[in-house]
């Protein structure tokens, strides 16, 4: 694939722009890159206003665009300027072809604010396969800044803007923003390499000031996975020499290194998170977010919990780490609140899910001397050999065969099913009390009850993985106390360290004697940094009045939720226990997630068709109430954005 530049050139070096701007264009090109020009205008715009005694002014370096403005930018942008460069190109032999925005629909657009800034816009679509098309042919596309929306209202879109949004658009490998001086200064000299902290730093000293301040903002948010750093040079002296640019790099640290030496194993979001606090998240752009992903039901307490942070800071002044040779306090003390919080007796920790269920199933085939297991479809257990061959979804041990023998995975809440399946042979029935990763499905109390009542009958072992829906996610320490049930295994991780990795399977008393010295281990299981998090956190998450504020909190929001989005055919279902809520689509919600987190809210999937909210346990209402606002503006605004 051709690498492909997007060059933003400044109004403010139009006329001023050297004969080494030109041949810095050529080279790129005769190199057979495709380049892309969006231009700007500003001071052009101004003069022109100017003379025609039309008022205009600059609200946070946007010019606020009346009618009359808007067609004084249109005339001088896509009828002078573009002009202007596109013949200057020309006489340099680059085969440029002048557009606007408005041409082909090349860039979409929608009001920031029509009261503050009129006919301002802010790009919400780029027809990049148009622009694709023009580069396949070897076309240099100049393009001037004017967005419409689908009623073909027009809109004046600040420059350094739309050629951010073309970047991103069109995967372009390299963007640069060409003015009139040779990069960000400081102190007169130029700033070589600035990462995103480093500018908020300049822009709050002061250094970053005027025009420059709405060139780095597009600069950070077009850095993405394919566009790893951003360049100011200089139209007026050369900026691209031997392949090499000069002037300004801005980069996203992080993002730098993500195509670096990590296995390509998630499908991760564009958001670097650059601090965390109670249920606030601040990206390294420093936009914040209210976050309904909790980790993935990990950071109950929120993030960095005063009390849990204290715990683990005292710790960290007593010891890190001895190993399961040594007697460790902090575990009986952990282990206590777990079996006084449970129907359990004795616990075996662990560093995760997936552990803890490894180590249930270990426990279950070893007490009953039998091999068959029973789960569900859709169920999600890990990732391990034994808790993918639990796993009832083909997606996650597609291709890692042949697995364990002797898991059946049946159809989930069907009771019929389960007496069919059910005998001597079985070893353990594993069930979630809500699927969380295959849906959000809650199971039914019949169902729950059957598993009790025929596990009991033929001697297996019931186990339920309340890996996401322990820890107070559902209004109780574990969600299967919602019902009259009393599991013979319990397993829990995510929650119970806040965020510091631990795991733990609970187990009743007459399980006791099949996990003896040498039989199971493991070298971090109970690791003292993560028994100092995990008792902090059960002490205030274990408190009735906490655990009843969660159930409160949670039907509300159910409620609220149920309420607000009723009115669209989208949405199926909103359904969930406690705080671990679905919302059921009638479609892929794939483009809905980013569009949630633009909005300021982070959430998450549960399989194709349902968004998970997770919110922290401590959220307030208020929150709660801004959550579903946030989703029902943006599903609103999808369907919108989808109807043009
Ligand atoms: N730290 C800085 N380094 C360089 N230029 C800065 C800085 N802070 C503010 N500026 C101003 O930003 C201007 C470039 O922005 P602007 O005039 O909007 O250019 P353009 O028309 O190319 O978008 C510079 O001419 C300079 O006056
Ligand atoms: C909304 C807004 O402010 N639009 C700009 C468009 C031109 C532009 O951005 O030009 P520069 O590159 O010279 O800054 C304006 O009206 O001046
Ligand atoms: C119900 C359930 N079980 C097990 C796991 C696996 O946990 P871990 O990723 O900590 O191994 C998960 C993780 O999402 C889960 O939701």
């Amino acid at each position: 694939m051709e690498k492909t530049v997007v060059i933003k050139c400044g109004g403010s070096v139009l006329s001023d722009l050297s004969p080494s701007f030109f041949t810095s264009l050529q080279a790129m090109y005769e190199q057979g890159m495709n380049v892309v020009l969006v231009h700007g205008g500003g001071p052009e715009i101004g003069k022109m206003l100017e003379r025609l005694h039309v008022h205009s002014e600059f609200v946070n370096g946007l010019r606020k665009t009346t009618k009359e403005v808007l067609e004084v930018v249109e005339m001088i942008l896509a009828g002078k300027v573009n002009k202007q460069l596109v013949a200057l190109l020309q006489q340099y032999g680059l085969p440029a072809v002048g557009v606007s925005g408005v041409d082909a629909c090349l860039l979409q657009a929608a009001p920031i604010d029509l009261e503050k800034l009129g006919y301002v816009g802010k790009v919400v679509n780029v027809n990049g396969v148009f622009v694709d098309k023009l580069l396949q042919s070897r076309y240099i596309p100049v393009i001037s800044p004017i967005g419409t929306d689908k009623d073909g209202q027009k809109y004046n879109i600040n420059a350094d803007t739309a050629a951010g949004a073309v970047a991103k658009a069109i995967k372009a490998a390299q963007l640069l923003f060409v003015t009139d001086v040779p990069g960000i200064l400081r102190d007169g000299a130029v700033v070589e390499q600035a990462t995103i902290d480093a500018i908020e730093r300049m822009i709050n000293e002061g250094v970053i000031t005027g025009g420059m301040i709405p060139k780095v903002k597009a600069a950070i948010a077009a850095l993405s996975e394919s566009l790893h750093e951003v360049m100011i040079v200089s139209g007026k002296a050369p900026f691209y020499e031997n392949g090499q640019l000069y002037g300004t790099t801005i980069r996203n640290e992080v993002g730098g290194l993500l195509m670096g030496a990590l296995f390509p194993t998630y499908n991760r979001w564009n958001i670097c998170v650059k601090s965390a606090e109670g249920t606030t998240v601040t990206d390294t752009n420093g936009k914040q977010y209210l976050d309904f992903v909790s980790g993935i039901a990990v950071c109950n307490l929120g993030h960095r919990h005063p009390a849990v942070q204290k715990a683990i800071e005292e710790q960290l002044n007593r010891f890190w780490h001895v190993s399961n040779l040594f007697t460790i306090e902090l575990q009986e003390e952990v282990a206590e609140l777990l079996v006084a919080n449970s129907c359990g007796d004795y616990v075996f920790f662990c560093n995760s899910g997936a552990e803890a269920n490894e180590a249930a199933l270990k426990l279950a085939r070893k007490h009953t001397g039998r091999h068959k297991v029973i789960t569900f479809r859709q169920s999600f257990h890990g990732r391990t050999f034994a808790t993918m061959s639990a796993t009832g979804q083909e997606k996650v041990y597609k291709g890692f065969g042949p697995l364990l023998p002797e898991f059946v995975h049946l159809p989930f809440n069907d009771i019929k099913a389960l007496e069919n399946e059910m005998s001597e042979d079985v070893a353990a029935v594993m069930v979630e009390i809500v699927q969380g990763e295959g849906g959000v499905r809650p199971a039914d109390a019949a169902f729950l009850q059957k598993i009790a009542e025929l596990c009991k009958q033929y001697g297996a072992l019931f186990i339920v993985d309340e890996v996401q829906t322990g820890i107070g996610r559902t209004g109780k320490p574990f969600a299967y106390q919602h019902f009259a049930i009393e599991p013979d295994i319990i397993t829990s991780a995510k929650g119970l360290g806040s965020g510091i990795p631990v795991g733990a399977m609970i187990g009743k008393a007459f399980l006791k004697d099949t996990f003896t010295a040498g039989v199971h281990g493991s070298t971090f299981g109970g690791n003292p940094i993560a028994m100092a998090a995990a008792k902090a956190t059960l002490q205030i998450i274990f408190q009735p009045d906490f655990l009843q504020e969660v159930q409160e909190k949670g039907d509300y929001f159910l409620a609220r939720l149920q309420e607000a989005l009723s009115e669209f055919k989208l949405v199926k279902e909103v359904r969930g226990l406690g705080l671990l809520v679905g919302i059921e689509c009638g479609e892929d919600v794939a483009k809905l997630i980013p569009a949630i987190h633009e909005n300021g809210l982070l959430v998450l999937t549960a399989g194709p068709n349902v968004i998970r909210l997770l919110p922290p346990l401590i959220v307030s209402k208020e929150e709660l109430d801004q959550a579903v606002k946030v989703i029902k503006q943006t599903i609103q605004e999808v369907k919108t954005a989808a109807a043009k």
